[in-house]
């Protein structure tokens, strides 16, 4: 009657009534009344109390064009035109010329189908969109949460993570969660994955209660998993209500040998706040240099509580109270040869007397397929190409050569060739490594399996088998153990904090891989493939700086041939354990090797034996926007790399000389006694050229071929713009592309060279040299151009270097004091022109 009626009713109103209206019709009108009826209770337990049900009218159809959505409940026979119930309707809805773009409609015919039919057409002319399933039309109508009181409670641990910390973390948090609230489910994803709906709303989204994990990479960058979201909340057009209705929890992961300490930790935290989010419990920083696990435990130790008392879990309060008491003995119980995970001394009895409840059989987490929509693709780039580490290209390789390979230390140069990858690379990205799970590590998964060889590329490339076994796989690896020992020692171990002297002895001193612990628990039998990959963290991406350029040797032309270099990781785990722990065996020394390095190098052998081979690296191109070069090839640059951190110096210095070559703006040409590799003078004495050997007695002779040694140089090249400082243990053990630098520096190139080892009395190191040419160095950080790069070591190199540089301000008198001149490094720091690319000497074990 409403609808209907009245020309007192304002066509406003009207509006008002048709929007989130059913409107029936046709000769039975009452069948589709009663049938609309029902289909309003259903909106209306539906939440969608704003819907109305009406009559089919001329208004309301005059109104569709402000309506969201409606849904027309038709029941007639034939084209309806004699029938009351439609055609004042239907006469409009045909002549009106009013677009329905906003309009999404669906039409219910219970009758001939006829009368359905014509409104459905002419609907879809007008522009609605029309929807055939009921259930979305309901779906549609339903209001968002802003518009109801009744939000739904969710709970997301959002992980943002580059190496696999704060993923393993988020899981291990999931799996806690549920243990303490079985009823609890919880969803764990990447933060790029914020936008994906549960129940209808965004997991960052009203109603959620977020916990969010995030590590630092790159130079205070998100991680790639979360780079999206990073861009799109720091927005400055974000309303400020954008998060309104979101609780939220940050735990930054980081190391303080880098510049920006957990600094996408902190700015989400700061971030979600000022975009309306609720924040209800602090945030935490963990620092790597320290030991994640000395702020995570904590962190987490206090997150229980704090989501106790929003009721969204149980307080497990017996479970944390447990402490482990008097060490327990137990023999160090970790073998690299799989003999087994021996027990010898460790009381499971014992240990379950004073841990009542540290093996809870409820902390066994629910299977959980893998599912390689957790993982989201990084945002394409321009410069990138179509490629990323979820689809990485497979590059062909074009060229390698061993650029040193004595005393345990090998280093290898690889050149792949990403033409067809349409990637376009600059000196100064990286390309980040995609490889698989090595061939001992899928040996042993395939036997826990009892499967002849592993067949699933979710297991092959992407779960990480070599991780060390987190909380939540020794979780997952008891919940697959049939035999209770076994099982109980994985619970021991994942037990918190009860099983951590257990953990550290057995797991995190000897670095334990996942898959020689599946190997070592012969009642373990992971239900499927998929689901041992699920458990397992991803196996992520390994970065190495592009060691070469584009250009071609006369400048003209591009050629995407990328040059990589890497140290062949091989290290030792597990000795220095504290004999006071009573932990038998615990110094045993375990030989480590990395995961991707080796498997490059194996890959690449034939290569170095000039065969040709049909192997391709998967990999995707990470551009780096802030460490590249000037534009200008003449700016002066100063690059400090010792090590495998010179790479993307030789890119830079390709680079540099091939634009000169082709802006034919070249330096001059040195003077021909300026030979690179001569001697000096006096024993002591500077080289008066790079890579000169003082003429101690005694001194090894030169290498066959090698250039007569001269004295001091007579004049230096006038062009020395460009000065590389690098390091290494001795000229002829490990200097790293030592021909090519010699080769630049008798091009211009100011070359200074660092060895640790040949003076046995005296070992000099990167930053020494960048002390003694302080005035020059302090020049260039003063000149308003110059630009000082940074690439290598970060615990111990990045920091003494930049000791020095604040040094050289001060001796040369830039700077009054030491405070001044680090205030003075911090500017350059902001202004781009003092860039870092370093790393944790801790990656030199993961890699
Ligand atoms: C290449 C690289 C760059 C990094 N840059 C930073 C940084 O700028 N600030 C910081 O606090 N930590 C930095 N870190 C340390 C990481 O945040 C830390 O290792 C963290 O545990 C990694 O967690 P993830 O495995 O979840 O990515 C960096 C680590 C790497 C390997």
């Amino acid at each position: 009657d409403e609808l209907c009626s009245k020309q007192a009713c304002s066509t406003k109103k009207m509006a008002e009534i048709a929007r989130d209206a059913i409107l029936y019709g046709g000769k039975d009108v009452a069948k589709a009344q009663k049938a609309a009826e029902d289909l309003l209770q259903k909106l209306v337990a539906n939440g969608c109390d704003e819907a109305k049900a009406a009559p089919l009218s001329r208004k309301a159809a005059a109104s569709l064009n402000e309506a969201r959505s409606v849904i027309v409940v038709l029941c007639g026979e034939g084209d309806g035109a004699q029938e009351p119930n439609f055609d004042r309707f239907w006469r409009y809805l045909k002549r009106s010329a009013d677009r329905v773009d906003q309009l999404t409609t669906a039409v219910l015919d219970i009758g001939d189908g006829a009368l359905g039919a014509l409104v459905s057409k002419r609907f879809e002319e007008l522009g609605s969109t029309p929807i055939t399933d009921v259930e979305k039309v309901v779906a549609a109508l339903k209001p968002t949460a802003s518009s109801t009181t009744e939000i739904q409670e969710r709970l997301c641990v959002l992980y943002a993570s580059q190496t696999g910390n704060a993923e393993c973390i988020a899981k291990d948090v999931k799996v806690e969660i549920e243990a303490r609230s079985p009823t609890c489910s919880v969803v764990v994803k990447p933060l790029d994955a914020w936008r994906e709906r549960v129940d209808g709303t965004e997991l960052i989204g009203k109603g959620a209660t977020c916990i969010i994990i995030a590590s630092t990479t790159g130079n205070g960058d998100a991680p790639d998993n979360g780079e999206r979201f990073w861009r799109y909340v720091r927005k400055r057009a974000q309303p400020s209500d954008l998060l309104e209705g979101v609780r939220y929890c940050v735990l930054g992961l980081g190391d303080t040998n880098y510049d920006k300490f957990c600094h996408v930790g902190k700015v989400l935290d700061g971030r979600f706040a000022e975009v309306g989010a609720d924040r209800f419990y602090e945030l935490g920083c963990a620092d790597e240099a320290m030991g994640l696990e000395h702020a995570v435990d904590p962190w987490l130790n206090g997150l229980w509580p704090a989501l106790c008392g929003l009721g969204l879990i149980g307080d497990g309060s017996v479970r944390e109270k447990v402490d482990l008491g008097e060490p327990v003995p137990v023999a160090c119980c970790c073998s690299t040869d799989h003999a087994g995970l021996l027990l010898r001394g460790f009381d499971v009895d014992k240990f379950l007397r004073e841990n009542p409840r540290g093996l809870d059989e409820a902390q066994l987490p629910k299977v959980r397929e893998a599912s390689s929509a957790e993982v989201t693709a990084a945002e394409e780039n321009g410069r990138a190409g179509a490629f990323s580490a979820v689809r990485p290209f497979e590059a062909p390789v074009v060229g390698a050569s061993v650029l040193a390979d004595a005393n345990g230390r090998r280093v290898v140069h690889v050149e792949l060739d990403l033409t067809a990858s349409g990637a376009r690379y600059e000196p100064g990205d990286s390309v980040g490594v995609r490889c698989p799970n090595d061939h001992e590590s899928l040996k042993a998964a395939a036997a826990a399996l009892g499967v002849k060889e592993v067949s699933s590329s979710e297991l092959i490339h992407n779960a990480d088998l070599s991780a060390a076994p987190s909380r939540s796989v020794l979780r997952a690896l008891a919940g697959w153990c049939s035999d209770t020992k076994e099982r109980d020692l994985c619970l021991a171990l994942a037990a918190r904090p009860a099983g951590k002297l257990l953990y550290d002895a057995c797991v995190a001193r000897p670095r334990l891989k996942a898959y020689e612990l599946l190997a070592a628990l012969p009642s373990c039998r992971p239900p499927s493939e998929a689901a041992l990959a699920g458990a397992l963290p991803r196996l992520s991406a390994r970065y190495y700086s592009v060691a070469s350029s584009p250009l071609t040797p006369d400048g003209a032309a591009r050629k995407e041939i990328v040059s990589l270099c890497f140290s062949v990781v091989k290290y030792e785990a597990g000795a220095g354990t504290n004999a006071a722990h009573s932990l038998e065996g615990a110094d045993r020394v375990y030989a480590r090797k990395g995961l991707c390095t080796t498997w490059l190098d194996e890959l690449v052998r034939p290569v170095l034996a000039g065969k040709t081979i049909t192997d391709r690296v998967p990999c995707f191109l990470k551009p780096s926007e802030a460490f590249a070069l000037p534009e200008d090839p003449d700016a002066p640059i100063l690059m400090v790399g010792p090590g495998t951190g010179v790479a993307p110096f030789v890119g830079f210095l390709e680079h540099r000389a091939r634009k000169r070559r082709a802006t034919a703006v070249s330096a001059p040409p040195p003077p021909p006694s300026a030979l690179p590799g001569a001697r000096p003078a006096l024993p002591g004495a500077r080289p008066a050229l790079p890579g000169a050997r003082p003429a101690l007695p005694g001194a090894r002779p030169s290498l066959p071929g090698a250039r007569p040694s001269v004295q001091r140089a007579p004049q230096k090249p006038k062009t020395t713009t460009t000065t590389l400082y690098f390091g290494c243990r001795a000229r002829d053990v490990d200097w790293l592309y030592r021909e090519r630098m010699q080769a630049h520096a008798s091009a211009g190139l100011d070359l200074r060279l660092a060895f640790s080892r040949e003076d046995p009395d005296t070992k000099v190191y990167v930053q020494h040299l960048v002390k003694e040419d302080a005035r020059k160095v302090a020049q260039l950080l003063s000149d308003g151009v110059g630009r000082v790069y940074v690439c290598g070591d970060g615990a111990n190199m990045a920091r003494d270097v930049h000791h020095a540089l604040a040094h050289s301000l001060v001796a040369a008198g830039k700077a009054a004091d030491k405070g001044a001149a680090l205030a003075a490094l911090e500017v350059l720091k902001k202004d781009g022109r003092l860039l870092h690319d370093i790393w944790s000497p801790i990656d030199e074990y993961e890699d």
